[in-house]
Parts: structure tokens; C-alpha cells; sequence
């Protein structure tokens, strides 16, 4: 479980983030949205640990990070790239990491193997590429098993097949009941991971909500053999049409009453698609400019 509330950090007299409430629930997966200088990187540092809030609580479990006993039990977090030793093989660097956590040699093997690295763990992380070292900081996040994941920007340099690794690995925490909080600007990818959705903006929360709520109220796509007849029977109906020339548009209907009042039309149908609001329309309307 992770909560803020109120969280506010200002650097001299300017607001880097004001009043930024949100939670994120267990067996979720929580994407943390916001254009460049919102105040993403703010949270997640004030919320690990790594910079004090001005105002305001962050909470992981209940907990301020800095009062965790074993704080990495609790939380594994993927910030920004920097591995601190590029001379140091990725292995040498899970073993050297895995003794804070107080996790096993085995566990190493087993996440090294896990993320796909089995191949390159003799190889220098200086060496690695970016998405090597982004496979390597997942790892490192889950050394100590902890139920809650905090990443920022952790599909940045994985190509289609590590981002799909890391859709399944993150799907499959959640679904065990962990927390997860990401941070991304890939909205596409990002749509296929995440239930909820919080959108910063300037600092402030512009909206937190589950994404199946925002997407949803879908209008439909129809494509059939007359559409002056479809038209008319689905205003008749109550809904509001639209055309692009090629399809109707249709809203105020279910898909089973617009393929029923077509069938009773006897007009053929080849496409009834519901259009779901895509994440990145849902951010550029609330995401505002800084
Ligand atoms: N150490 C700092 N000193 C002064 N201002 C800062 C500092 N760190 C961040 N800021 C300011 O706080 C605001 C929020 O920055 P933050 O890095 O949290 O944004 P972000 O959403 O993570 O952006 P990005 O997507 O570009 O990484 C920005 O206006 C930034 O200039």
C-alpha cells in the first residue's frame, strides 16, 4: 500500500509539488503520469526516502520510508539510471546488493535468471546496454521480495520483448497481492499495464481514478451495408450519430442493441467495434502545461 497526502516540497519559493494526495492499492498496478517537470520524480524520491517533503505525509505500508525497519523488505524502486560501480560484473553488483537486502546467493541466481540477464551477469554493467541496466535495476528492486514496486521510467531502452517481460513480471506481482507504482511517458505501453491511473500536473493532482472508469461510456463503431437506414434506426433509438464518411459513430447504445435494431433493419453489419477513450487522449485533457 502506498498513500500520500497532502505532500508538498518547495525549493525556495517555488512549488515543485503542492498537496499531492493519492494511494495505491494492493493487487494494482498504479501508473503515475505527468508531463516533463509535473513533479513525478519529486514524489517518488520524497516517497523512498531520498528527499524530504516540505508538507505533507508519504507513506509505504503505513510507514514513512525513513521509519521502515527493513526497508528493503517493503519496497524495491527503479529510479533514474546510474549503477553506482560500471566496473563491477551485474552479478558481483546483485551479490553486493543482496547482503543490504539480506537476501540469499540463491535468490540471486534465481532473479538474475528471472530477468533475462543469465547470459551477461559476468559482464561489466559499464558494458551493459540501456536495457540490460534496466533488466539489472529490476532485479536489484526485487532482491528483498518486497510487496510494494515504486519504478520510474523502467521500460525506458527495453525493446518489445522486455516490455512485455516486464508487463508479465509486473501483471504477476500484483496479481500475488504487491503494490505497484509506475512512472512512464510510453502511454501506449502503459495502458496495457496499468488498473489505475494518477495524472500530475503542474504539481497538483489533476485526476486519480481506475482507468477502466475513464475509458469507459465507449461509443461504438459501425460499418454496415446501408447507413442512411442504420442512421435513422439508432436515432429513432435515442442515440446520437456521427460519420467520418467511411463509419458511424454511435453513442447511447449497446453493442447488443445496435446489432438488434440493425438485424431487425435487415441491414448487414461487417464492423461494431465499442472505441474505448485511449490513456493518451485522457492525459493530454488534464495534464495542462507547467
Ligand atoms: N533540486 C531541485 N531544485 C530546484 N527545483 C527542482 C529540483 N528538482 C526538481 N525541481 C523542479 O520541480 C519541478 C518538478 O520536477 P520533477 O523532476 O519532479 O518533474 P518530473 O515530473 O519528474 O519531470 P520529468 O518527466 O521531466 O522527469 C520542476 O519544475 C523542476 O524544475
Amino acid at each position: 500500500m502506498i498513500e500520500t497526502r497532502n505532500l508538498t516540497k518547495a525549493y525556495g519559493r517555488v512549488d515543485a509539488i503542492r498537496d499531492v494526495t493519492f494511494a495505491c492499492a494492493p493487487g494494482r498496478v498504479t501508473g503515475l503520469l505527468g508531463l516533463n517537470g509535473a513533479g513525478k520524480t519529486t514524489t517518488l524520491r520524497i516517497l523512498l526516502g531520498l528527499s524530504r517533503a516540505t508538507g505533507g505525509v508519504a507513506l509505504i505500508n503505513g510507514v514513512p520510508y525513513r521509519e521502515l525497519t527493513h526497508p528493503l523488505r517493503h519496497v524495491g524502486a527503479v529510479l533514474e539510471q546510474g549503477l553506482s560501480n560500471p566496473g563491477q560484473t551485474g552479478y558481483r553488483h546483485l551479490v553486493t546488493q543482496a547482503l543490504l537486502s539480506g537476501a540469499s546467493r540463491s535468490r540471486v541466481d534465481q532473479l538474475i535468471e528471472g530477468v533475462g540477464l543469465a547470459a551477461a551477469a559476468g559482464k561489466r554493467t559499464g558494458d551493459y546496454s540501456l536495457g540490460m541496466r534496466q533488466r539489472l535495476a529490476v532485479a536489484t528492486a526485487l532482491l528483498g521480495d518486497p510487496p510494494v514496486l515504486v519504478l520510474d521510467e523502467p521500460a525506458n531502452g527495453l525493446d518489445p520483448s522486455g516490455m512485455a517481460w516486464l508487463r508479465t513480471l509486473l501483471r504477476q506481482h500484483a496479481a500475488a497481492g504487491g503494490t505497484v507504482l509506475i512512472s512512464s511517458h510510453l502511454l501506449t505501453e502503459l495502458q496495457l499495464l496499468i488498473d489505475d491511473v494518477v495524472i500530475i500536473g503542474n504539481g497538483r493532482i489533476r485526476l486519480a481514478a481506475p482507468l477502466a472508469e475513464l475509458s469507459g461510456g465507449a461509443r461504438l463503431r459501425v460499418r454496415g451495408g446501408d447507413h442512411a437506414r442504420l442512421w435513422d434506426g439508432y436515432a429513432r433509438h435515442g442515440a446520437r450519430v456521427t460519420t467520418d464518411g467511411r463509419v458511424l459513430f454511435v453513442s447511447g447504445l449497446s453493442p447488443e442493441a445496435a446489432g438488434e435494431i440493425a438485424l431487425r433493419l435487415q441491414v448487414p453489419v461487417y464492423e461494431l467495434t465499442p472505441e474505448r477513450r485511449q490513456l493518451e487522449e485522457i492525459f493530454l485533457s488534464v495534464a495542462g502545461g507547467r
